[in-house]
């Protein structure tokens, strides 16, 4: 609702009121409408003030209301009759002016914001664009190149850039309410046809085509597939190029284009979801607001490669004190550098002085003796981690959380060497660490739900997008992984090349086809893990390797691209080829195509042409049927888990919500069918069977993805 009060003789102010963030649901719509009329017919009220309880002007429209049919008062019509008032209206920004909040502010004739207000039009994240006049008013106040990087991006800015935009007129510290009014008694009587945004010509530059194809060019390139950033370069085009109501015209017809998309829905669903995550739960019934976590204030980092570099960077970016310890001095130094430069980087970029007083680096284990948590990212080695642990503990104080990065050995075999099984949680972060958003906390048997929320509540101060699973082998991401890229290597061997299998999985949406991925990481990772877990042993014929292992379908062509020195982008070539080593940009390589062809002549393999159809309901619907495994289990708490750990860990395209997600949108009728029909092809494929959750799901009907939980035995609930 809006709650309409009279402040001073001329003033009066209308406060949306709708916890948390004020979202502009249909009752709030018609509280304003109605506060509205009640401020124009008062005489005495010359001016009016739109705020938001608490501190929190608007995130906008409320998204709930978005899957059902909406009702009330349009958004359009009502910021429009804002925009026409013959009374001075005034926006008071704190907290959020957010899609529809801040168009509602654009239909007004004045804005002063909070200094640490964030505005945005961050539409196009939900699969929409700014359709309450937000395409054509924003161009019209602060020209077309400003507006389309803010509505293509959806990115919120600050209250001083956006006063340095033009967005707003006055940034205040304190009371912004009491600011606005000021302002409004300022100006009274002035006249407002200048600050009508409708009013003001097309937002018209001499080289508009040429700024509008550069952007369609750089959405495309960002996100490909998605419908929603282009469909905002042609709404802000027609700011450019039409008067307004031409323009409002073409926004209109745009987002009914979008609002009944399958992609806005996979984006509205990807919103929630991230939301869901944070509201983590454990089996035996603790969760994320029945329990406390204790503060963190000093952690330990243990090694310093490539992953403890970046989670100390992380840490440090956090204002978290982290002592960090390597093996020796070369190493130390190697890592000092490297944490040194990235933080002094990002100081640089932020303006702000550099953290580097939170960092101490050592040799000695004695100096984590006062840490709150320590963080172990050694070298994937399940002995070498354990040595750690033991030695850990002699050194710690008794309740110090112990975490492992470990991206996928089994906790509770760690926990079991320590003095604090309960105090034991993993903590897999993702490639670089200081970049990617995405991780995994994961709870062994013996984890007491305390050091689940306190690895949680670190993760969330450190930015990232926090998932709790439960321990299993490669834990969730990785573990689905495994099945997308046995499928990836089997199509090279029945005449895929790496580039179409790639391409078919870029098509889909991918950020990175799955050879590609393969090469920046380097194919030795999981080239050492194949020969630790005893695929890989030495009575295997070099030159004509088994095609199958412990009974099932095997592929060796990553093995033996290895055994070539093809270790990817550091060597110059992996699946591809690079003009040196590390070089980024992959070629087609003649020497792997005929590398493929001798293998499948010597294995009597007659190559066949591979659609990329075929590509993506091999490699994806396998990734799913293991996903709904993991489901089974009570791994995740529910599928939205899942599929935040694919959007923020494996580069899913958003516009298609997540592996879980997709497979309903398909039908999980036609996922079983196709899986069905492949584990036929391959019955020495056992992750091909479809899963007995799939089977149950298909024969209750294909309920949607909002109620599988209910028609999971195992599941926890986050209720
Ligand atoms: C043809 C049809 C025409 C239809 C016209 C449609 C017009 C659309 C224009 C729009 O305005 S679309 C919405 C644009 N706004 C946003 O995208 C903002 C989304 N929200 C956020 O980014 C963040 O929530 C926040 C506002 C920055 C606050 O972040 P914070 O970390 O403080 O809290 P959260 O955990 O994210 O949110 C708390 C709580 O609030 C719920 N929520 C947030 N925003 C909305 C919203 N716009 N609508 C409904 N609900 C919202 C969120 O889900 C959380 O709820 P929970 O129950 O605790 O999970």
């Amino acid at each position: 609702m809006a709650l309409y009060t009279r402040v001073k003789e001329s003033i009066a102010v209308i406060t949306l009121k709708n916890p948390p963030v004020n979202a502009l649901s249909t009752a709030v719509r018609r509280g304003i409408v109605e506060s509205l009329s009640q401020a124009l017919q008062d005489e005495q009220v010359k001016a009016v003030v739109f705020c938001g309880e608490n501190n929190t002007f608007c995130g906008g429209a409320d998204i709930k209301e978005f899957s059902g049919s909406m009702s009330g008062p349009p958004l359009v019509p009502m910021i429009h009759s804002i925009e026409a008032s013959e009374k001075l209206i005034v926006a008071a920004i704190e907290g959020v002016a957010l899609g529809g909040g801040l168009e509602l502010a654009l239909g007004c004739h004045y804005r002063v914001a909070d200094t640490n207000a964030r505005l945005g039009l961050p539409e196009v994240t939900l699969g929409l664009l700014p359709a309450a006049g937000g395409t054509q008013r924003l161009p019209r106040l602060i020209g077309i190149t400003a507006a389309l990087e803010l509505i293509t991006t959806g990115r919120h800015i600050s209250a001083k850039e956006a006063l340095k935009l033009g967005i707003v007129d006055q940034v205040i510290e304190g009371n912004a309410v009491l600011a606005a009014m000021a302002l409004a008694l300022s100006v009274i009587g002035q006249p407002l046809n200048a600050r009508r945004l409708s009013l003001q010509a097309p937002a018209w530059v001499p080289d508009v085509d040429y700024v509008c194809e550069a952007a369609l060019a750089r959405v495309k390139q960002r996100s490909r597939g998605a419908m929603a950033p282009v469909a905002c370069v042609q709404a802000v085009r027609a700011a450019a190029m039409l008067p307004y109501s031409k323009g409002m015209e073409k926004e209109r017809q745009l987002m009914d284009m979008l609002f009944r998309s399958s992609q806005a829905r996979a984006m509205q669903y990807a919103f929630f979801a991230q939301r869901s995550a944070g509201k983590w739960s454990l089996p035996n019934g603790a969760q994320w607001n029945n329990t406390k976590a204790r503060n963190v204030e000093r952690v330990g980092v243990i090694g310093l490669g490539t992953m403890g570099q970046g989670i100390a960077v992380s840490l440090v970016k956090a204002g978290i004190s982290v002592v960090a310890i390597e093996v020796d001095t070369k190493q130390l130094e190697l890592g000092k550098k490297a944490v040194t430069a990235m933080l002094q980087r990002y100081a640089q970029r932020q303006g702000v002085s550099s953290p580097l007083h939170l960092l101490k680096f050592t040799l000695s284990f004695h100096q984590l003796r006062d840490v709150d948590l320590v963080i172990e990212a050694v070298f994937e080695d399940m002995n070498l981690k354990k040595r750690v642990f033991s030695e850990l503990c002699k050194v710690l104080k008794e309740n110090t959380i112990i975490c492992t990065n470990t991206s996928g050995l089994n906790v509770d075999e760690l926990a079991a060497v320590t003095d604090r099984q309960h105090l034991v949680v993993g903590m897999h972060f993702f490639a670089p660490a200081h970049v990617m958003r995405l991780l995994e906390v994961v709870y062994g048997s013996g984890s007491s739900p305390e050091a689940v929320a306190i690895a949680m509540a670190l993760g969330k101060r450190m930015q990232k997008v926090c998932v709790a699973v439960g321990n299993c082998s490669g834990f969730v991401g990785n573990r689905m992984l495994k099945h997308y890229m046995d499928q990836s290597v089997y199509l090279l061997e029945e005449g895929a090349t790496p580039e179409q299998v790639d391409q078919a999985l870029e098509e889909f949406g991918f950020a990175m086809g799955i050879f590609k991925v393969a090469d920046l990481s380097g194919l030795d990772v999981g080239w050492r893990v194949r020969k630790a877990s005893g695929l890989i042993s030495p009575d295997i014929d070099p030159v004509k390797p088994s095609r199958w292992r412990f009974g099932r379908r095997y592929c060796p062509l990553p093995d033996m691209l290895c055994q070539q020195g093809r270790l990817g982008q550091k060597t110059g070539h992996g699946w591809y080829l690079y003009n040196s080593p590390g070089s980024k940009e992959a070629k087609c390589d003649p020497e792997i195509l005929k590398f493929l062809e001798d293998y499948r002549l010597k294995y009597g393999i007659i190559p066949r042409r591979i659609s990329s159809q075929e590509v993506i309901e091999r490699c994806v619907f396998s990734l799913a049927n293991e996903g709904l495994r993991i489901l089974e289990e009570g791994i995740t708490a529910g599928p939205e888990d899942i599929d935040i750990i694919y959007l923020f860990g494996y580069g899913w395209p958003r516009y298609r919500g997540g592996p879980m997600f997709y497979a309903a949108q398909v039908g999980l009728s036609v996922v079983l069918e196709k899986l069905e029909h492949y584990h036929h092809l391959q019955p020495d494929v056992p992750s091909l069977e479809p899963s007995q959750l799939l089977r149950k799901l298909v024969a209750e009907g294909s309920p949607p993805i909002q109620q599988w939980k209910s028609h999971i035995k195992n599941l926890h609930s986050q209720l």
